[in-house]
C-alpha cells in the first residue's frame, strides 16, 4: 500500500469514511456521531460540577442542585459507551453490507475485462474483496472514538483555559507535537511490517500455501511443512527487527515528550495549588485542574493510538474511493436484435491493453447463421482473443466486427449476450448448486436442468441443490471431466442463438466426447457454432 502524503489527505479521508456512514445507513449513523458530543459533554460537565460541589461546600454554600447535575452526567457517562456499542455494531453490519454490494454492482458496470489485466489494480481489487468484511468495524470503531476523542480533548482545555489560558496553550504546545511523532512512529511501523516490506506478501504465501486447500495435496506428500515453517521464522525474524528498530525509536520519543508533559503539569499544579493557598481560587478548581490533566492525556492517548489503528483502514478506504471512480473505455450500445443472423469480421486487429504485442493481425472472415465454424491454430496464436472479442469483453484496437451489419459496439450488451452461450476453456467451477451451476441463474427450469446433464452423461448421482464444493457444508467434489460436462449441460440448458466451445472436451474420455458432440450437433442444427479446438479428429 502507498503510504498517506499527508496529515491532510488523511483528515479528507476520513470525511469521506463519514459521508459512506450516512449512505450506507443515514440515521444509525447520526445517532452515532451525536452520541460522540454528548458523551464528551458528559464528561467535561461531570468534572465541572464535581469542582462546583466541591466549592461551594468548602464556602458553605447550597450545593444541591450541582450534584444532581453531577449525578447526571455521571450517569451518563456510564450509560452512554455500551449504548454507543451497540448501535456502533448495527452500523458496522449496514456498512459492511453497504460497501459490498457497492462493490459488486461497480464491478457489474466495468464489461470489459482490462481491468483483470492491469497487475496493481488486480492487486488492489482482491485486497479489497478479501477485506471488506472486517475494514467496516475498523472504520466505526476508531473513526467514531476519533470524534470523541477529539470533542473530549478540546472541551477540556476550554475548561481549563478559562483559569489559566497560558497553562492550557503549553499543554496543547506539548502533547501535540508529542502525539504527532507518536502518530509517524505507529505509521512507520505500520508500514515496515505490513506495507513497505517486501517480505509481507511472502510471508502471507507461505502460510497460504500450508493452511489452503489449493496445495494441499503437494504439501502432505513431499512433506513441505519444516522447509516452509522454517522460511517463514527466518523472514519474520529479519522483518520484526526493522519494526523492533522503530519501536525503540517510540520509546525514546515517547520519554521526551511525557517528561515535558510531566514538568508543564507539575508547573500547572504548582501555580493551581498556590492560588488556592492564596485563596484566590476555590479547592474544587484544583480538584478539576487534576481530573482534567488525567483526561487529557488519557484522550490524547486514544487518540493518537485510534488515529494510527485507523491509518490502513483509511488506506483501504482509498482504494474503495479508487475503485468506485475506476472507468473503463467501454460504451454499451442502443441497438437490440431479435435474431442473429451473420458476423463479420473485418480487417480486425488486436493488442491486450498493458500490452505491446498484437495478438491478432487484420483478420477477416464471415459467418451465416446455423454454421459450424472451427478455428484451429498453435497455442497462443489468439484463438480464445478471438471469441473475446466476439463476445465483446474487448474491442478490436483495428477494424471492425458487424453483427447483422450493425456494429457491435452499437448493439446493447445486455439484448446481445442473451443470445450468446459459452463453454469456455477455463470454464467456472462455482460453489454453488448442480442446480445453480447449470442454469447459471439464466431461467428455473428443473426439467431441462435434468435433461441437459442426462445429455452430457453426467451420471453421478447427486440431488440437485448439493453445494459442488467441499468448503461448504454437505458439499462434494466432482473430478475434471465430471466439471466438464456441467460446462457443457449449461450450453444444452441455453436457450442460446451463438455458441462458443473453446476446446470444450480436452477431460473427457474418448467416448463420452463423441457421444456428447454427435448430440450438441443433432439438437443445434439451427445454431451458429464456434468452436476451438486442436483435435482435428474433432473437427
Ligand atoms: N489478458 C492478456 N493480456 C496480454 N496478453 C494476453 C492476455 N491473454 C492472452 N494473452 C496473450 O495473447 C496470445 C493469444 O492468447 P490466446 O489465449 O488467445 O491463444 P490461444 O490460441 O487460445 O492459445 P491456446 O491454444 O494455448 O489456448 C498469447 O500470446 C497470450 O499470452
Amino acid at each position: 500500500m502507498k503510504k498517506l502524503s499527508s496529515f491532510k489527505q488523511y483528515i479528507l479521508l476520513l470525511f469521506s469514511t463519514y459521508k459512506l456512514f450516512f449512505k450506507a445507513a443515514k440515521l444509525v449513523a447520526i445517532f452515532v456521531v451525536l452520541l460522540a458530543p454528548i458523551q464528551a459533554l458528559a464528561s467535561v460537565i461531570a468534572i465541572n460540577s464535581a469542582q462546583e460541589v466541591v466549592s461551594q461546600v468548602s464556602n458553605h454554600q447550597s450545593y444541591f442542585n450541582q450534584l444532581i447535575i453531577w449525578i447526571i452526567a455521571t450517569a451518563l457517562t456510564q450509560l452512554l459507551p455500551p449504548i454507543a456499542t451497540s448501535v456502533q455494531g448495527i452500523l458496522t453490519d449496514k456498512l459492511t453490507g453497504y460497501i459490498n454490494v457497492s462493490l459488486m454492482k461497480k464491478s457489474q458496470k466495468l464489461q470489459f475485462l482490462a481491468i483483470f489485466d492491469d497487475s496493481n489494480y488486480y492487486d488492489d481489487l482482491k485486497m479489497l474483496k478479501d477485506d471488506a468484511m472486517w475494514r467496516p468495524t475498523n472504520l466505526i470503531v476508531f473513526g467514531v472514538a476519533i470524534l470523541q476523542q477529539l470533542l473530549t480533548f478540546i472541551f477540556m482545555l476550554i475548561l481549563l483555559g478559562r483559569y489559566n489560558l497560558w497553562l492550557a496553550l503549553a499543554l496543547v504546545i506539548v502533547m501535540i507535537p508529542q502525539s504527532i511523532s507518536y502518530y509517524r512512529v505507529q505509521q512507520e511501523a505500520f508500514e515496515t511490517m505490513v506495507t513497505r516490506s517486501k517480505n509481507a506478501r511472502k510471508l502471507d504465501y507461505y502460510s497460504d500455501v500450508l493452511l489452503g486447500r489449493r496445495d494441499a495435496k503437494e504439501v502432505r506428500l513431499f512433506n513441505m511443512f519444516p522447509a516452509i515453517i522454517n522460511n517463514y521464522l527466518s523472514l519474520f525474524k529479519s522483518t520484526r527487527k526493522e519494526v523492533d528498530k522503530v519501536r525503540i525509536k517510540q520509546i525514546y520519543i515517547s520519554t521526551l515528550f511525557l517528561s515535558l508533559l510531566v514538568i508543564v503539569s507539575g508547573i500547572g499544579f504548582f501555580w493551581f495549588s498556590h492560588q488556592v493557598a492564596a485563596r484566590l481560587l476555590s479547592v474544587g478548581v484544583l480538584l478539576m485542574f487534576i481530573s482534567v490533566i488525567a483526561s487529557l492525556s488519557n484522550s490524547l492517548s486514544v487518540l493518537v493510538t485510534d488515529t494510527s489503528m485507523l491509518y490502513d483502514s483509511l488506506l483501504w478506504i482509498k482504494k474503495y474511493n479508487k475503485f468506485q471512480n475506476y472507468t473503463d473505455s467501454f460504451e454499451n450500445g442502443s441497438q437490440e436484435l431479435q435474431t442473429i443472423h451473420d458476423y463479420q469480421i473485418k480487417n480486425i486487429s488486436f493488442t491486450y491493453p498493458f500490452s505491446d504485442t498484437e495478438v491478432l493481425h487484420n483478420i477477416s472472415f464471415m459467418v451465416k447463421k446455423g454454421e459450424k465454424i472451427a478455428i484451429v491454430g498453435e497455442n497462443g496464436s489468439g484463438k480464445s482473443t478471438l471469441i473475446k472479442l466476439l463476445m465483446r469483453f474487448y474491442d478490436p484496437s483495428n477494424g471492425e466486427i458487424l453483427v447483422d451489419n450493425i456494429d457491435l459496439k452499437d448493439l446493447n450488451i445486455f439484448n446481445y449476450r442473451q443470445k450468446l452461450s459459452a463453454t469456455f476453456q477455463n470454464f467456472s467451477k462455482f460453489k454453488l448448486s448442480l442446480f445453480d451451476n447449470v442454469s447459471v441463474f439464466r431461467s428455473s427450469d428443473e426439467q431441462l436442468v435434468k435433461s441437459s446433464l442426462y445429455k452430457v452423461e453426467f451420471n453421478k448421482d447427486l440431488s440437485l441443490d448439493t453445494i459442488l464444493s467441499k468448503e461448504f457444508a454437505n458439499g462434494t467434489d466432482l473430478s475434471g471431466g465430471q466439471w466438464q460436462k456441467i460446462a457443457l449441460a449449461r450450453d444444452f440448458y441455453s436457450q442460446a442463438q451463438v455458441e462458443f466451445l473453446d476446446e470444450p472436451t480436452a477431460a473427457l474420455d474418448a467416448r463420452s466426447e463423441n457421444e456428447i458432440y454427435q448430440r450438441f450437433l443433432a439438437e443445434n442444427q439451427g445454431k451458429t457454432i464456434f468452436f476451438v479446438t486442436h483435435r482435428l479428429s474433432a473437427v
